[in-house]
């Protein structure tokens, strides 16, 4: 596997290890079977400056399901160990879903670079702000995200562990290949997801962040190129960890994923310039 938008951070981007080894175990699979959930955990951060291999062990070859177990390995040893399943389309009369929030659609809303922009072109806007803005700007993602409650990047308010964005990858996919939206997915999934687990507190920032594990299930189809309403939350944060879950639905309604992942957070309180 090779990189793609590296981190300020320096350590690779656990969505895209995550949607690289799920690449490698749906190559292993037939094409009937499709990913209906993985397992993950993050044991070493991932070194941007070699390639990562993707070694993939057969578990077991069922009737219905196929598990498959993919070790990412740089310099000799795992960074990710990952368990996924796969499923032959099976029909079931068992059959509900939550409901979708009600949002505004995402032709509605702005762009996270159209929104610093904006902030950008404010006049009054303090320099401290311009030089985090520009570097936010200049953090070429693959993925266009258009948040549903835009943040006030300047100002330290608490809101709930909870938020919503429409996501969708950047480019053209097209239909039909649904392993390919589902690790496309599983690497949108990991972006800014982590941070829900900060929304309640302004007066800190992150000095270490990096997520622990990640949990994914794949519901329905979709298309990772077209937009989705990611549902995030995050229930509890204790012992320098966040625990956050989130729901990927289709803007048809239909919950097309769910995810789940712990991170470790190591927070130091903002320092504000003083007023004297
Ligand atoms: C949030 C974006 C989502 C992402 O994509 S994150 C990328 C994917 N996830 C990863 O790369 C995680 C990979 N896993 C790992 O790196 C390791 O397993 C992990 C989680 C660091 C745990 O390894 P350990 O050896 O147990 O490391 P550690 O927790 O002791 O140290 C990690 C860093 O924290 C620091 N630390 C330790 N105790 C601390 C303390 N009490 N207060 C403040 N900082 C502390 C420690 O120095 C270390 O920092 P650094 O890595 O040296 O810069």
């Amino acid at each position: 596997g090779t990189h793609h938008w590296i981190p300020r951070s320096q350590r690779l981007f656990g969505g895209q290890i995550i949607g690289q080894a799920l690449v490698a175990a749906a190559k292993s699979v037939s094409d009937n079977l499709y990913a209906h959930s993985l397992h993950c955990y993050f044991v070493r951060a991932g070194d941007p400056k070699v390639p990562v291999l993707y070694q993939v062990d057969r578990i077991r070859d069922g009737r219905s399901f196929t598990v498959r177990s993919v070790r990412a390995i740089q310099h000799g040893q795992p960074i990710l160990i990952c368990q996924a399943s796969f499923q032959m389309l099976q029909p079931s009369p068992l059959q509900h879903q939550f409901t979708m929030p009600v949002v505004p659609p995402p032709e509605d809303l702005l762009t996270v670079e159209e929104l610093i922009r904006l902030y950008l072109s404010k006049p009054d806007l303090a320099e401290k702000y311009k030089l985090g803005l520009n570097k936010l700007l200049a953090n070429e993602v693959p993925i266009e995200i258009k948040p549903v409650n835009p943040p006030v990047f300047y100002k330290l308010t608490a809101s709930e562990p909870k938020n919503l964005f429409w996501v969708r990858a950047r480019g053209y996919i097209g239909e039909g290949n649904m392993k390919l939206h589902c690790c496309v997915a599983a690497y949108v999934s990991d972006f800014a997801f982590l941070g829900t687990a900060l929304l309640p507190y302004p007066g800190y920032r992150a000095q270490f962040a990096a997520s622990l594990d990640h949990a994914m299930w794949f519901h329905s189809t979709f298309r990772s190129d077209e937009w989705m309403l990611y549902e995030c939350e995050s229930p509890w944060a204790g012992g320098s960890r966040g625990l956050v879950q989130g729901r990927l639905w289709r803007r048809d309604g239909v919950l097309a994923a769910s995810c789940s992942q712990e991170g470790v957070l190591r927070v130091k309180p903002v320092t504000r310039p003083s007023k004297l």
